[in-house]
C-alpha cells in the first residue's frame, strides 16, 4: 500500500493546523488536504484579540512560547519558515521584569527562589514554609524508589520523595499555573515526566538531576529531529540560547494565522470553518459527516479533543480510553489598566496554590501581562496588563451543565481579588471577560498504560485510517502540540504501509531504563 494521497484533518486548532502544514510541506503535491473546523475560526484556545480605542492586545489563552527543548526548535524551525521573525518579541533569561514569580500563600504574595542566589536565598530564609522544606530536598536522595513503572497522582509522588507541604504549597501551584488542575488527579508519569524518569533510572530526583543530561530521555526519533532542525537551523537557533519566552507583535495568534494563510496559498490544501464533524464511517475508505456535507478520506487525522473523537466513532466500545480523562474550563478575565506602575511587585504573576485558605473565587493565578510582554502595544501609551485566571478544576462540578458564573460577576470578583493581593484600587480601562471552555486535557493517573492499549485498539480496528494527534495524548503545550504532530506526519509519510496511529511512543519509550 503507498501512502495515502486524501487526507482530512480534523480540528482547526494548533495541532490540526501543524498536521495540514507539514503534510503541505512534505507530502507530494498531488496529496489532498482538508481541515474541517467546527467553530468559526481557526486556532483553537490561541485567541489574541485587540480591544478598545486604544487596541490593547489582550491574550485569552496561551500567551508566551519557549524556544527550549525539541518541541521549542521545531516550533522555532516552523515561526522562521513562515517569515515571522521580524514580528517576534523576544525576553532575555536576565530579564528580571519577566522572569520572578511569585505564589500567594497563605495571605501575601511570596517570591519563589531560582532566578539568582543571593535573592533565592532571601526568600527561603524569609519565608517558614520554605525554609522547612529544605531538610526533605536533602534527605530525598535517601529515600526507596517505588517499583517500576508505577504510577501515582503527583501529590503522592511529592509526598512520598520530598514532604506533603512541598506538594501542597509549591506544587499544587505550579500545577495551577501550567493545567489549572488537581495534584491529586493528575499523573506524575503523564505531567512531570521528568521527575518520573529520574527516579526510575536513579532511584532520586535529585540524584538523578546531578547525574542526568538534558537529551538522556529523548527517544531515538527525537534525536534525530532534533539534530537534523539544529543542522538545518544552526546560527538561526544560537540566537535563541539566552531566550527564556517570546511571543509576536500581535500575539500568540500571529503563529496560528500565519499557519492558515500559508495554507490558503497552497493549491491541494482546502480549509473549512463552521464544519462540525457528527459522525465517522469506516469502509473501503472514510466518511467523514459534518453539519454542511458528507466528505471522504483514504486517512484521517484527529487533532480533536479524545473525547471529541470518542462521540463521533461507530463503535463506542472500541476506544473507550478516549472518554476517560476530562478536560478543565478556564476563565480569563484581561484588564488594562492606565497607570505604568501599579504593581507592587515586578515579575511574570503569581499561583494561588490549592491549600491557600481563603480562595472562594477558585482563583488559579494571575499573569502580569505588562511586565512579560511590555512592547505589544501602543509605545506612546504605558499601561499595566493583567490576566487573571479562575476555575480550571474548581469549574469541574459545573462544567457538565454548563453552569459557569456570569461574565459581570466574574469581572467584580476579580477587581475585588486584585484590591485584596495587590492593593490595586484603580478602575481598569478596559476589559475583556471570557470562559475557555475545556481548553486543557487533564492526564489522569494510568495516561500512559491508557495510551498503549489505545494504540494497540486503533492499530487493531482502525489501521491505516485514523491516527490522532493534538493535547489530549502527549503534552498540552504549543511546542508539544506542533512537534506530535510534525513526528505524525513523517511518521505516516515515511512508514507506509506500516500502521501509524500517532501514539507510538508507547512502543519505544521503556528503553530508556532497561
Ligand atoms: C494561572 C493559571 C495559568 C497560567 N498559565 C496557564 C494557566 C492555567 C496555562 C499554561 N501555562 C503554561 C502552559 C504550558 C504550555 C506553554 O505554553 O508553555 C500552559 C497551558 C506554562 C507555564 N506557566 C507557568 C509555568 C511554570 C509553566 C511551565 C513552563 C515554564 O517553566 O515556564 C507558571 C505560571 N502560569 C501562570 C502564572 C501566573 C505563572 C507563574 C507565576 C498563568
Amino acid at each position: 500500500m503507498s501512502s495515502p494521497n486524501n487526507f482530512v484533518i480534523l480540528g482547526g486548532g494548533i495541532s490540526g493546523l501543524s498536521a495540514a502544514w507539514y503534510l503541505s510541506r512534505y507530502a507530494p503535491s498531488t496529496t489532498k488536504i482538508l481541515v474541517l473546523e467546527g467553530s468559526n475560526r481557526f486556532g483553537g484556545w490561541i485567541k489574541s484579540k485587540r480591544v478598545g480605542q486604544h487596541k490593547i492586545l489582550f491574550e485569552q489563552g496561551p500567551r508566551t512560547l519557549r524556544p527550549n527543548g525539541i518541541g521549542g526548535s521545531v516550533v522555532l524551525d516552523m515561526v522562521n519558515r513562515l517569515n515571522l521573525i521580524p514580528s517576534l518579541h523576544a525576553v532575555t533569561k536576565d530579564d528580571d521584569a519577566a522572569k520572578d514569580r511569585f505564589i500567594y500563600y497563605p495571605d501575601k504574595i511570596v517570591k519563589l527562589p531560582g532566578t539568582s542566589l543571593l535573592s533565592s536565598m532571601k526568600s527561603v530564609f524569609t519565608n517558614n514554609f520554605l525554609l522547612k522544606s529544605i531538610p526533605s530536598i536533602l534527605f530525598e536522595p535517601f529515600i526507596k524508589p517505588a517499583r517500576n513503572y508505577h504510577d501515582e497522582t503527583i501529590h503522592e509522588f511529592i509526598s512520598r520523595r520530598f514532604s506533603k507541604s512541598i506538594s501542597d504549597i509549591l506544587i499544587s501551584a505550579l500545577i495551577h499555573g501550567i493545567y489549572a488542575g488537581d495534584i491529586n488527579k493528575l499523573s506524575i508519569r503523564s505531567t512531570f515526566t521528568r521527575l518520573y524518569n529520574l527516579e526510575q533510572k536513579y532511584g532520586s530526583v535529585i540524584k538523578g538531576l546531578l547525574m542526568s543530561n538534558k537529551e538522556e530521555f529523548l527517544s531515538q526519533q527525537d534525536k534525530y529531529l532534533l539534530k537534523i532542525i539544529n543542522d538545518e537551523n544552526k546560527d538561526f537557533l544560537s540566537i535563541f540560547k539566552n531566550v527564556s519566552l517570546y511571543s509576536f507583535k500581535d500575539g500568540i495568534e500571529q503563529l496560528s494565522s500565519a499557519i492558515v494563510n500559508d495554507l490558503k496559498n497552497k493549491e491541494n490544501v482546502q480549509l473549512k470553518t463552521n464544519n462540525q464533524v457528527t459522525k465517522l464511517e469506516f469502509g473501503e475508505n472514510v466518511k467523514i459527516f459534518t453539519n454542511e456535507a458528507v466528505y471522504e478520506a483514504d486517512h484521517v487525522i484527529s487533532a480533536l479533543p479524545s473525547r471529541a473523537l470518542y462521540n463521533i466513532l461507530p463503535e463506542k466500545d472500541v476506544l473507550p480510553h478516549l472518554n476517560y480523562n476530562p478536560s478543565v474550563s478556564v476563565a480569563t478575565i484581561n484588564l488594562a489598566y492606565a497607570h505604568p506602575k501599579i504593581l507592587p511587585v515586578k515579575g511574570f504573576g503569581y499561583l494561588i496554590p490549592q491549600s491557600t485558605p481563603h480562595n472562594p473565587y477558585h482563583v488559579l493565578g494571575v499573569v502580569f501581562d505588562s511586565n512579560a510582554m511590555p512592547l505589544q502595544d501602543e509605545p506612546s501609551r504605558t499601561y499595566t496588563k493583567l490576566t487573571i485566571m479562575m476555575g480550571g478544576h474548581y469549574f469541574n462540578s459545573i462544567s457538565e451543565k454548563d453552569d459557569f458564573p456570569k461574565k459581570e460577576i466574574l469581572l467584580q470578583q476579580s477587581i475585588e481579588i486584585l484590591e485584596k493581593h495587590l492593593g490595586i484600587y484603580s478602575t481598569p480601562l478596559y476589559y475583556l471577560v471570557d470562559i475557555q471552555k475545556n481548553c486543557i486535557p487533564q492526564y489522569y493517573v494510568g495516561h500512559y498504560s491508557r495510551l498503549k492499549e489505545l494504540h494497540y485498539a486503533i492499530k487493531n480496528h482502525y489501521a491505516n485510517r485514523l491516527s490522532v494527534t493534538g493535547a489530549s495524548y502527549w503534552g498540552i503545550s504549543i511546542n508539544d502540540c506542533v512537534l506530535n504532530s510534525a513526528k505524525l506526519v513523517l511518521n505516516i509519510l515515511s512508514n507506509s504501509p506500516n500502521v501509524v496511529t500517532g501514539l507510538e511512543e508507547v512502543e519505544i519509550q521503556n528503553e530508556h531504563y532497561l
